[in-house]
């Protein structure tokens, strides 16, 4: 479970006032329930994901992890990123039992812990290759798979299928959808694609930009597994547009001024 209370956000900027990232966020995730924060470039959604992480502290308010006041990173909380970051000189099976090694499994439980997650992203046959071997897409799964074998209460997942081309993209939203519906793992992602954040969760908090706030809230009552078709979907998509182009109109004027 995740609590954010009256949160805000400032860096300090070269030669005068700061810049406020973020402001007044409040919001809570239920155990189990996966949400996604969408917004425009900017809006500070990342340091917003770092801040629940433990990876940057909050200037103002409150971000609790299962009841408990996050000051830094912990094993609760694994987070999957665009850049998957695994090791180049590692296999697919070593860079996922990575973090159990650390821990200090044994060597045959580290093995069937980490085949297990490899199968569920299903990259049973690759287990002894490399990351340079793999595609864009496989790497990403490996990324889940080593999150999951921690066995985490909470995935944090920042823009994880960004750098994606469409299909694998779509493929990989299956995946996910169905790790879900199976770990019930409670999920927070980061994205600026609005289709991708309806068709996976089940809420979707929009966010608005300078100073990163959240600007409306929609819940995302579709049947499971999520079909592309579906009507619900895609009327919740077109509120979201509405609500975001008013954002886009706002950053543009402010990028290009009266160019
Ligand atoms: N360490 C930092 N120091 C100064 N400014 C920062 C820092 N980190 C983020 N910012 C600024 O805070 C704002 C929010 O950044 P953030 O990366 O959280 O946005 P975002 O919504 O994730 O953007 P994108 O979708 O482009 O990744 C941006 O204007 C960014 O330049």
């Amino acid at each position: 479970m995740i609590r954010v209370e009256g949160v805000g956000k400032t860096f300090a900027q070269r030669g005068g006032a700061g810049y406020t990232a973020l402001e007044d966020i409040a919001f809570e995730i239920g155990k189990g329930e996966f949400v996604s924060i969408l917004g425009p470039s900017g809006c500070g959604k990342s340091t917003l994901l770092n801040l629940v992480a433990g990876l940057e502290r909050a200037d103002r308010g409150r971000v609790e992890a299962n009841g408990k006041e996050v000051t830094a990173p912990g094993p609760d909380r694994i987070v999957v990123f665009q850049d998957h970051a695994l090791y180049p000189w590692l296999t697919v099976l070593e860079n996922v039992a990575f973090g159990l090694k650390q821990k200090g499994i044994k060597k045959k439980e580290r093995r069937e812990r980490s085949m297990e997650q490899i199968r569920a992203v299903h990259l049973g046959k690759f287990a002894d290759r490399y990351p340079h071997e793999l595609s864009g897409g496989m790497k990403q799964r490996v990324a889940i798979a080593r999150a999951l074998v921690m066995d985490p209460e909470i995935l944090l997942m920042d823009e994880p299928f960004a750098a994606l081309d469409e299909q694998t993209r779509l493929l990989l939203h299956k995946e996910l959808e169905q790790i879900w519906l199976n770990t019930r793992k409670t999920i927070l992602f980061i994205t600026h694609n609005i289709r991708e954040a309806v068709t996976l969760s089940e809420r979707v908090l929009v966010m608005s930009t300078r100073p990163g706030r959240i600007k409306k809230e929609f819940h995302v009552r579709a049947a499971r597994p999520r079909e592309p078709g579906d009507s619900v979907l895609h009327h919740i998509e077109s509120q979201i547009m509405d609500t975001l182009a008013a954002e886009l109109e706002k950053v543009a004027k402010e990028e290009y001024g009266n160019d």
